[in-house]
């Protein structure tokens, strides 16, 4: 049968339609189409030939006035090299002046978030307090281990190390041999104080309460005494009564010296897999992490809830911060037992690379950990191409235990993640990714989406916390004001266009509950971990399936049910194509690509019914095979 040119134009141009684009728009495009293959090219004007070609010219001839937030690429990149140079700058003996960022706080002023909270009571200077405290925490429990008494009252210091007194590191050894009669200021000191009391004065029937479990419960001496250093470091450092599936053989696998891949799901525990170990084994745990937000997140969380010497370097720091950084982990025998990096540092300084040597050679360099891996596909849903350069760890140090982790990814991802990481025979741990305690929604936009917005979180999360995504930066601040001004619903904003100390601020106000709601891009979104949020709303939806399960899985950390909802307009998909446009071009094999994972997201969203139960039960498992 003859090429049907006529219903060609129709596929194409209820193609558009179905994608949210204007009709007129439409119809130039494939006019400018139909003009460009001419005569001879009209067989190729079908949908599968040239639809996303046609999806693109729509994009490129919508006038978008959105400022998109596609990644948060390269945030580290360029610096390093520049942090090399202050590093030999260092070395040599030049102390270089203490960079200040007040330098970024006349800039800081038109993007202030409190300018979008409802009266924030706070004012900026105890922020500053609080992100200067962020590394005056990490720092001077490493550099001066014994605090002097100039110290800040403001920031909690060990008394002495819990290493300092056990080289071991074995919990057991540790709680056997503490001297009960020292008064420890570490809330985990504490805890193993007391279990130390108990198990100490040997009444059998005394049972230790540990300070740092949630409920304060108390646990029988038996059970104490039965459980190897694996459980006891759970219970008592973490305040874990027990592991979630597949945390014990990851921790065992590391421990053995393998080579291990964990696929867990979002909020599946996955930190734990890298950071118990850490205290178990001699010497330091390098962790590769993709984003500032969630390094300052594992870092705070390590020091001021676990008591655990964690650091970070960055090229973000003063050159004095990661001077004593460096100055501590050049020590024969560093008091840091995680040191969090991104992946920038791995793959441009040469100078962090000899510190890693060095680290080697005085069999202080514990493993290597790759957290949300799947950065290192370019086919994964948040491709970060210096994460492409990890090989390189494998290759330097090919002793040294590696271990990736991730919630989201297919098989073709992984394969690709264990050959770029050079860890093809690893031992692959994989939990469901099923999430039973999250339901959820697809709901079409109303005639005043906003107004929908704010009345849902009104009607259905009052005083709850939560997350509203956007695509573009100039939405989140649009939804924020909005929700702070109609809705009198306290809410900040996050994107990539802050600078990062407003990201901690806003972090910090949303993680404190200070405000109930953060309008956020997906810069905020990896691994963040605040266990009650109890709903996650995109008020537009996600570009890829896993894009919308990471963000999602935001939700509900502390196994308490939560909802996820996805406000959904065919428009909407005609801003995803055009940012897709703006961030990969239309001739690369990537907007292509992007285009496949848009399509599969619309898919779930224009589906029939609007009430999803569990979004992965829907979503055939073989979608991670
Ligand atoms: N064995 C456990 N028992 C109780 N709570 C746990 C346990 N392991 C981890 N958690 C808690 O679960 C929450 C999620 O942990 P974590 O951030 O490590 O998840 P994740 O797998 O890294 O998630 P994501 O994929 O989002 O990064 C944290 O609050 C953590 O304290
Ligand atoms: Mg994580």
């Amino acid at each position: 049968m003859g090429h049907d040119l006529e219903l060609e134009k129709t596929r194409l141009l209820s193609l558009a339609s179905e994608f949210g684009f204007r009709s007129d728009i439409a119809r130039h495009c494939l006019q400018q189409l139909v003009d460009l293959y001419g005569e001879d090219g009209q067989d190729f004007l079908t949908v599968e030939h040239c639809g996303d070609d046609y999806l693109a010219r729509l994009a490129d001839a919508t006038q978008v006035e959105e400022d998109w937030d596609t990644q948060t690429q390269g945030m580290e990149g360029v610096a390093d090299e520049e942090w090399d140079m202050r590093v030999h700058k260092n070395d040599r003996g030049e102390k270089e002046e203490e960079h200040t960022d007040c330098a970024n706080d006349e800039a800081d002023e038109e993007h202030s978030a409190e300018s979008d909270t409802a009266e924030s009571d706070t004012s900026d200077e105890d922020y500053i307090d609080d992100v200067a405290s962020l590394n005056k925490a990490v720092n001077p429990r490493l550099a001066a281990y014994v605090p002097d008494s100039s110290e800040s009252e403001d920031v909690m210091i060990i008394e002495k190390p819990i290493s300092s007194r056990n080289r071991d590191y074995s919990v057991h050894s540790i709680t056997r041999n503490i001297d009960s009669k020292r008064s420890w200021s570490s809330k985990a000191a504490m805890g193993i104080h007391n279990l130390n009391e108990g198990v100490v004065s040997d009444d059998v029937g005394k049972s230790a309460a540990l300070s740092n479990s949630p409920t304060g419960e108390k646990i029988a001496l038996d059970k104490v005494n039965s459980m190897d250093d694996f459980d006891l470091a759970n219970l008592v450092i973490f305040g874990n009564q027990n592991f979630r599936p597949l945390q014990r053989s990851a921790c065992e696998a590391t421990m053995k010296g393998n080579d291990c891949f964990v696929l867990m799901p979002t909020g599946g525990g996955k930190s734990l897999c890298y950071q118990l170990p850490a205290i178990l084994s001699p010497g330091v745990t390098v962790v590769v992490s993709p984003l500032l937000s969630l390094i300052q997140d594992q870092v705070l969380t390590l020091i001021k809830r676990h008591d655990i010497p964690a650091t970070f370097l960055s090229s973000q720091q003063t050159s004095s911060q990661s001077w004593a950084v460096i100055q501590e982990l050049r020590k024969s025998r560093p008091s840091c037992k995680l040191l969090y990096v991104t992946p920038e540092k791995i793959a441009t300084s040469e100078s962090f690379q000899t510190l890693l040597r060095s680290l080697q050679e005085r069999g202080q360099l514990a493993r290597f950990v790759v957290d949300e891996a799947h950065c290192v596909s370019q086919w994964g849903h948040d491709f970060r191409p210096d994460y492409k350069a990890l090989g390189i760890l494998k290759q330097l140090f090919p002793t040294i235990p590696l271990m990736a982790l991730t919630a989201t990814a297919t098989q073709p991802v992984r394969e690709e993640i264990m050959k770029i990481l050079h860890v093809p025979r690893a031992l692959v741990l994989e939990a469901s990714f099923d999430r039973p305690n999250l339901t959820y929604e697809v709901v079409n936009k109303d005639q005043d989406p906003l107004k929908q917005l704010g009345q849902t979180i009104q009607d259905r999360f009052k005083g709850q916390c939560g997350i509203v995504y956007c695509l573009s930066k100039n939405e989140c601040t649009d939804v924020c004001g909005y929700l702070n001004k109609k809705f009198h619903i306290k809410a900040v904003y996050y994107h990539a266009g802050l600078s990062n100390r407003e990201r901690m601020l806003v972090q910090t106000k949303w993680r404190s509950n200070e405000v109930q709601v953060i309008c956020a891009t997906i810069a905020f979104g990896m691994g963040i971990d605040k266990a009650d949020v109890r709903f996650v709303i995109h008020n537009s939806m996600s570009k890829a399936v896993e894009s919308y399960y990471q963000e999602s899985g935001r939700a509900g950390r502390d196994g308490m049910s939560s909802t996820c909802i996805i406000l959904y307009t065919k428009k909407d998909f005609s801003r995803i194509v055009c940012m897709l446009r703006a961030s990969q071009g239309a001739s690369s094999g990537r907007f292509k690509w992007g285009m496949q994972q848009a399509r599969k997201m619309q898919a779930y969203c224009a589906e029939k019914d609007n009430k999803k139960t569990i979004f992965f039960k829907t979503l055939p498992t073989n979608h991670y095979k």
